[in-house]
């Protein structure tokens, strides 16, 4: 493991009384993170999710978003804009937004893990425009050019 990063958190008001997103192993590449509301999500309904944080990410850094695997694959319940991105300069609420693509309603209670926060390195592009790009075997191909799959040939 690195060096861990040292990111500023600041709990809201309602964000008080809850535990900090933490890591639930020690090799655990995200930081659960919980809601601090109770909420229900209905089948086919999106919700941005409080946690009563806000952080400042140091530059060259964002946080990353993620679903949690077991609400995914047993109650349908991911987030739609995976891996959702919070950059270093935001100072707003984070939010975790959900949707229920379930059959059943998903209640939330206040102190559940939602979701999962990866801090990610981020580098900058700088566009240098050309005329011609360089030629590869590739080329243009893709979207399942490659094969792979029986429903891809
Ligand atoms: O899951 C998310 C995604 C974003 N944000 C916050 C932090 C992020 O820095 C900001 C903007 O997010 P993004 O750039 O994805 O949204 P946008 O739709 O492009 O909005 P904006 O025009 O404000 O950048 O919203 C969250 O709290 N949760």
């Amino acid at each position: 493991m690195t060096k861990p990063v040292g990111v500023q958190i600041k709990r809201l008001p309602h964000g008080h009384g809850l535990d900090l997103p933490a890591y639930a192993t020690e090799g655990s590449a995200g930081m659960d993170v919980l809601a601090a509301e109770s909420v229900t999500i209905k089948p086919g309904q999106r919700h941005a999710v409080a946690t009563g944080l806000s952080v400042a990410i140091p530059e060259n850094y964002e946080i990353q978003v993620r679903p949690r695997s077991g609400l995914a694959f047993k109650h349908g319940i991911t987030v739609p804009n995976t891996p959702g991105t919070i950059d270093s300069d935001y100072r707003g609420e984070l939010k975790v937004l959900l949707i229920n693509h379930g059959t059943d309603d998903f209640a939330i209670q206040r102190g559940d893990r939602v979701a999962q926060l990866v801090l990610a390195p981020v580098t900058q592009a700088k566009w240098e425009e050309v005329d011609e790009l360089s030629e590869t075997v590739r080329g243009e191909g893709g979207f399942g050019s490659t094969g792979g799959h029986a429903k891809l040939a």
